[in-house]
């Protein structure tokens, strides 16, 4: 029998999820929609391996991310390379419900602005990570980041299972193992290091949806 080989599963850190972020913005200031899209998937991964409590967020999240790689895989992708380029095309074309859901329920340009609000939940968090001590509770770190930012947009249903998948979080020690970057001296060097960039998508994102003053999209 041939021998087994042991594929060595290639370790899973959040390290490489950051970094996919950070090289998402060009040198001017362009978000690629395709890396962007791949720190999403690593995050959900990221969250699916802390339990199914959260299934039922990673389902909706990935379902957005897979209407995304859709049009970039679709016969106009070379439209969505960019945020700004997804956003001028669909608009100049009419592809997107600006007033009430009809005939475009999956725009790239809507789909993207449930993650970017999603990617404000997320920075709210990992700053309160990065600046928390052994006695924070990861809990109440991912609530109120989620209470200044995602929930005001979901309905209470929503808010009322998010709060219940925040009480089934890990401790902040095992959340920092799971993370698998290193001792928490670490991980907050880590987060210092990413947070800036992901803080410079997110605002750049929200300027161009405020430009367009598409910041509501139903
Ligand atoms: C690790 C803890 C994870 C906590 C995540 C906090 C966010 C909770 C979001 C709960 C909403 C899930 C259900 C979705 C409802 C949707 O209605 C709603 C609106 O969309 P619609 O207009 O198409 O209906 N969808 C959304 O708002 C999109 C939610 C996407 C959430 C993605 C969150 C993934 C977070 C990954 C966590 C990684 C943690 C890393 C930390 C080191």
């Amino acid at each position: 029998m041939a021998d087994s080989v042991a594929v060595e599963d290639p370790k899973f850190t959040l390290q490489e999820v950051l970094d996919t972020f950070k090289s998402c913005l060009s040198e001017n200031k362009e978000v690629f929609l395709e890396h962007y899209v791949a720190g999403w998937l690593g995050l959900v991964r990221f969250m699916n391996s802390l339990g199914s409590v959260f299934s039922f967020i990673a389902k909706d999240a990935v379902n957005k991310i897979q209407i995304l790689i859709n049009h970039l895989n679709g016969e106009n992708g070379a439209h969505y390379v960019t945020v700004q380029s997804m956003v001028k095309y669909e608009l100049d074309n009419q592809l997107v419900d600006l007033t009430k859901r009809g005939s475009f329920p999956e725009s790239g340009c809507r789909t993207l602005l449930r993650l970017h609000r999603a990617l404000r939940w997320l920075e709210l968090f990992l700053e309160r990570l990065r600046t928390s001590t052994e006695e924070s509770k990861t809990s109440v770190m991912c609530s109120e980041a989620y209470n200044q930012s995602l929930s005001q947009h979901h309905a209470w249903i929503i808010r009322k299972a998010a709060g219940t998948a925040f009480w089934a979080l890990p401790g902040r020690a095992t959340f920092f193992d799971v993370m698998n970057v290193g001792t928490p001296e670490q991980v907050v060097a880590m987060l210092g290091d990413a947070l800036p960039l992901i803080s410079e998508v997110y605002q750049v994102t929200e300027n161009l949806y405020a430009q367009n003053n598409i910041l509501d999209l139903p």
